[in-house]
């Protein structure tokens, strides 16, 4: 392996650590080994891999001098007043598996709600009581809420895409339920089969009756930046909708980048008419990864007053009805860049990647997120030694 390639010792990873920061705009430094002394990298990691270090927050595994007032005061500066918070919602048992050819049983989509649970995320969105004709891999939503519904520790949403949905969820023990429009009349057409405006109609009969009854009503936004059919989406389609879901009583309005179109060029724009009809703080971000911008997208989104963001563990998913619509943001990824920022978000990593395991090895295939596959490697090295 060329020097090139060889991996950064573990204390040669960028970090956030300010004196470091202050010091110098500096490159990084490849990291020598100094095989005198055995090798650092694979000491350090055995001493990682012993004490679990790997999964607690970034600043344990590569700042062990950092702390988070110097990372906060870096962020200030630079990154203009980042929330101290961003509350986590997790889209993977649903938006991650909706689009599953193969049918996950019950019960592993049931343990993999629990396994998130336990990671400390406080929202963690359940199902979808869709037509099952429409979305054969979620026909099991009534089952997998009756198995969760007195799971405690975190909010379970569910998408209601009409009454129909929205009583079925509520007699199901679904306590709070999600609504899904869309910036682009073609994708509303092919994904819940009637116009913006219908849809729009719809909802409210949703909306009432969940006021009605007291029940959380969150709006997704789809398409807020590109459809696969109708290419750029403008920022005023995107308010007009986000407004619409908002005045109807939508506690919470989360954006979606359907097709992972957006780059922070076409999101800042698009958040900026969006944010001059609904408060900031009501507002998501959900940025799907296909084209490999959603850090990039969350962390702008951060910058402009987002404190809440969709993702998906292992960067599971994609929308059926919008091809080539790869995963969520993988959750892993996220925690791991606002750990980094010093920004709280009581996720525990290695929890949160205990889970991606478990539905990786159920699907078959290797985690979409860099972050997992980087630290199981660093824990998998370590046991080696
Ligand atoms: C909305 C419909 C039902 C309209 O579908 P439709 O065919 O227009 O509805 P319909 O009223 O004509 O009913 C057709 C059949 O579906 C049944 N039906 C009707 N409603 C329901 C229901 N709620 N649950 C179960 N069954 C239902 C209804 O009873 C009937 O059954 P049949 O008589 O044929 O046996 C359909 O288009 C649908 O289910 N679409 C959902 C598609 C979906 O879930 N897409 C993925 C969501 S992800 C997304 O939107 C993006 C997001 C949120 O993740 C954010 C982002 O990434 O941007």
């Amino acid at each position: 392996m060329s020097s090139l390639e060889e991996p950064l010792g573990l204390d040669k990873l960028p970090s956030m650590n300010y004196d470091e920061y202050t010091r110098e705009a500096f490159p990084w430094r490849r990291h020598t080994r100094d095989m005198s002394h055995g090798d650092s990298f694979s000491r350090r990691t055995v001493s990682l891999g012993r004490n679990h270090k790997m999964f607690g927050s970034a600043c344990d595994i590569y700042n062990s001098n950092c702390n988070d007032k110097d990372i906060r005061d870096i962020t200030n500066k630079f990154l203009k007043g980042i929330p101290r918070f961003v509350k986590i919602v997790e889209v993977g048992p649903r938006d991650g598996l909706q689009n599953e050819k193969n049918t996950v049983p019950t019960g592993v989509k049931v343990e993999l709600i629990r396994r998130l649970v336990s990671s400390g995320l406080p929202v963690v969105e359940a199902t979808s009581f869709v037509s099952p004709k429409w979305v054969p891999q979620l026909a099991d939503a009534r089952d997998v809420m009756e198995a969760v519904r007195d799971l405690e520790g975190a909010r379970l949403p569910v998408l209601t895409p009409n009454l129909k949905g929205f009583e079925a969820a509520i007699a199901a023990g679904a306590k709070e339920v999600a609504i899904f429009a869309s910036a682009s009349e073609a994708f509303s057409k092919s994904n819940i089969n009637c116009s913006i405006e219908d849809s729009l109609v719809r909802y409210r009969a949703v909306a009432h009756a969940a006021k009605v009854l007291s029940i959380p009503v969150r709006g997704y936004v789809s398409c807020v930046v590109g459809c696969p059919v109708e290419g750029a989406i403008p920022p005023s389609k995107v308010a007009y909708v986000a407004k619409e879901l908002h005045d109807m009583g939508c506690f919470e309005i989360s954006l979606g980048d359907t097709i992972g179109v957006g780059t922070p060029g076409t999101v800042v724009p698009m958040l900026e008419a969006v944010m001059a009809v609904v408060p900031v703080e009501k507002l998501a971000v959900h940025l799907h990864d296909t084209y490999g911008q959603s850090l990039p997208n969350i962390l702008i989104s951060l910058q402009m007053g987002i404190s809440t963001v969709d993702c998906s563990v292992a960067g599971l998913g994609g929308c059926p009805y919008a091809k080539g619509a790869s995963g969520n943001v993988a959750t892993e990824d996220v925690v791991y860049m606002l750990s980094g920022l010093g920004v709280e978000t009581n996720v525990d990593l290695r929890k949160l990647m205990l889970a991606g395991d478990f539905i990786n090895k159920h699907l078959g295939r290797p985690s979409g997120s860099k972050t997992a596959i980087a630290l199981n490697r660093i824990a998998a090295d370590a046991s080696k030694i």
